[in-house]
């Protein structure tokens, strides 16, 4: 049997769409190698966000499609993973050791930012990245609890320099071991801004490939300062379905189209109850509003989280979702989510985000 063409398998690649971007193996340049050895073909390729839960899907499809190649007698693959820098918008220095910054921010307090934050820290890390938090919203700093660490403190280097608290498999910082609990009130937003970055280079990061930053909420004087200084890659918007929710995370959506930040999409929370002892299922917030506020800005709803006492309950006893239960549906939503978050990163065009025109009030 004569060896197969490698342009035919570099066709036969171009039909294996990844399933998170849709786009095609090709497309993406994903095909970082393709390796014929007589009749056997092993194929090598490479993402652009972490991927292991679609991994075996992916390779299993490139399997498939490489086999119908005429000559192919055995194909092997593997899929891999680079996350690399993305170029920041506001022109800021990028951080030592940290590859991006997500900054997740919501309009309207209390619709689950800092929830939604520790959940998809823990799926991006399930699937195959290094990630830490950032806890910067100090007007009321719940990382630490969440992660369960409440009472631990960073241990200082060399003075200055402090070690991150390692919690789950990440690396957490808290704005709440620098501020009372009367900061929030006398400080503006460059003060906040001016703590937040000496947190942020002061904080000896390991190696990281996302940083997510657990953003103030509100759409101010104090957020619009740390979009603009701290060297943010991307954004994403947590925001219920109720309209006067979607009102402010809109007023989100723009403010970071301002700085040129491109927004990575919104995540619903809260969208449905489901009681706990029945199981139906209400919009109590009301339907839709996600996906409406996604279509309106251009942006994408990444997904919708369920209101359950069983994501409070674990929250409350530091022990996320992600930890307590991943193999649940709502594990899957978040791995689901962290996945397309970190895919449209990779595929965002950074500076180029068109800005909006907003008022300064
Ligand atoms: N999907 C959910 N189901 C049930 N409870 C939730 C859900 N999301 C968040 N919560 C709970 O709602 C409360 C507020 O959540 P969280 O602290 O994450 O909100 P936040 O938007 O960060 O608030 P803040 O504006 O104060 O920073 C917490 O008790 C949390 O456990």
């Amino acid at each position: 049997m004569n060896s197969p063409d490698r342009d035919a398998i570099y066709q036969a690649l171009a039909f294996v769409k990844d399933p998170c971007t849709g786009r095609s193996l090709t497309a993406l340049d994903a095909v970082t190698g393709i390796e014929i050895s007589d009749n056997d073909i092993n194929v090598h390729l490479v993402l652009g966000y972490p991927a292991l839960s679609l991994k075996s899907q992916i390779e299993e499809s490139v399997c498939i499609a490489v086999s119908t190649v005429e000559g192919v007698a055995s194909v092997t693959t593997d899929l891999g993973w680079l996350i690399k820098p993305k170029a920041t918008a506001n022109q800021k220095e990028p951080l030592p050791n940290v590859a991006n910054i997500i900054a997740v921010a919501s309009g309207k307090g209390g619709v689950g930012k800092s929830t939604t934050t520790t959940n998809l820290a823990l799926a991006l890390a399930a699937e195959g990245a290094k990630v830490g938090v950032l806890d910067a919203d100090i007007y009321g700093p719940s990382q630490p609890q969440m992660f369960g660490v409440g009472n631990v403190r960073p241990q200082i280097r060399g003075q200055k320099h402090m070690e991150p608290i390692e919690a789950y498999g990440i690396q957490l910082n808290s704005m709440g071991f620098l501020v009372t609990e009367q900061t929030p009130m006398i400080w503006r937003g460059p003060m906040v801004s001016g703590a937040l970055q000496q947190l942020l280079s002061l904080t000896l990061w390991h190696d990281l490939d996302y940083l997510l930053i657990d953003m103030p909420p509100g759409t101010g004087d104090i957020q619009l300062t740390l979009a603009q200084s701290v060297p943010v890659t991307g954004a994403v918007i947590v925001t219920t379905p109720q309209d006067i929710a979607l009102l402010d995370a809109k007023k989100g959506i723009e403010m970071f189209r301002k700085v040129s930040v491109p927004v990575l999409g919104v995540v619903e929370n809260m969208a449905t109850h489901v009681c706990s002892e029945c199981g139906h299922e209400e919009h109590i917030f009301g339907e839709g509003g996600g996906a409406r506020i996604a279509v309106d800005y251009q942006t994408q709803c990444l997904g919708s989280l369920p209101l359950t006492l069983s994501i409070r309950e674990q929250m409350d006893r530091g022990q996320p979702t992600l930890v307590a239960e991943p193999e649940s549906e709502v594990s899957d939503t978040y791995r689901r989510i962290a996945r397309q978050m970190a895919a449209n990163l990779w595929l965002a065009e950074g500076a180029q985000v068109p800005a909006i025109e907003i008022d300064d009030d």
